[in-house]
């Protein structure tokens, strides 16, 4: 049997005695790709503090690929393969691109105290260009990262993820802050994410990449999940429509 890459089973989260999420059940298979929406304060980035480890639920579990993570710390879910963005940078400006990628490498993996998993330079270097070619900066490599454009600044983010070779991907509104013109060609790196397997969680207000990109939709309102379901029957939910699109679009 096939686990999902994530599953959120039955997760509430209180802020003190606030209730913010409520019962939420959600999988994310192997390869497929899920966008989460909802209105702003409806619970999105507490989710994903629960999933990656940064909140403890009240109740419910994390499972990731079958094994139950709830009690793991968030490095303990890094190693076990999920990875996560923040809509702050974590890219050394000074750095060149390369060099920023060689490093994330060599955190995930070179860095090992057992010499056997040791990696060489050479093989650090031959990955992070991989990975620079997965997020289509193969060519901008020896530049400084701090001079990248904006939308090649996410790339790299992106990059610096895949770096750790992650099963799963919580994203945090990859498109935020991106111009209009660099949105399609960062959609077309984030729909590539899935590639090998991975699972996508990705939580993003630009409606036209969700509906392009996600394979199903999940709804989230006072901390509730509304549905989960095809981008086309989510946007025909009429309760998903008064809760939050309505408002939206
Ligand atoms: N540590 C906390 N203590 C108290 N309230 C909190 C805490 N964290 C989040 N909240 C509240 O929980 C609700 C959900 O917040 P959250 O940031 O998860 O929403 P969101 O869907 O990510 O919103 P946005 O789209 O604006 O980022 C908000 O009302 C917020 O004020």
């Amino acid at each position: 049997m096939t686990h999902p890459a994530l599953a959120v089973d039955g997760v509430s989260w209180h802020a003190g005695t606030v209730p913010i999420i409520n019962e939420v059940t959600l999988t994310v298979g192997p390869g497929e790709f899920v966008a989460l929406i909802g209105p702003n304060g409806a619970g999105k980035t507490s989710l994903f503090n629960v999933v990656s480890g940064l909140r403890r639920p009240s109740a419910g579990r994390v499972l990731m690929g079958g094994a139950d993570v709830t009690r793991l710390a968030p490095h303990k879910r890094a190693r076990r393969g999920l990875g996560r963005t923040f809509q702050t940078s974590a890219v050394f400006g000074s750095l060149s691109v390369a060099e920023n990628v060689a490093l994330a490498v060599q955190a995930a993996r070179g860095g090992s105290m057992r010499p056997w998993r040791r990696r060489s330079d050479r093989q650090i270097a031959a990955a992070a260009r991989e990975v620079l070619d997965q997020v289509g900066l193969g060519e901008l490599g020896r530049k400084a990262a701090g001079s990248l454009a904006h939308g090649q600044k996410r790339k790299l983010e992106i990059a610096l993820l895949l770096a750790a070779e992650p099963r799963m991907l919580l994203l945090d509104e990859p498109m935020a802050g991106v111009s209009a013109e660099d949105v399609p060609a960062l959609a077309e790196v984030v729909r590539g994410l899935t590639a090998g397997g991975r699972g996508v969680l990705m939580v993003e207000h630009h409606m036209e990449v969700v509906l392009d990109l996600a394979d199903r939709v999940a709804v989230l309102h006072h901390g509730s999940l509304l549905g989960c379901d095809t981008p086309d029957a989510v946007m025909a939910d009429a309760t998903v429509q008064r809760a939050y699109l309505g408002e939206a679009l």
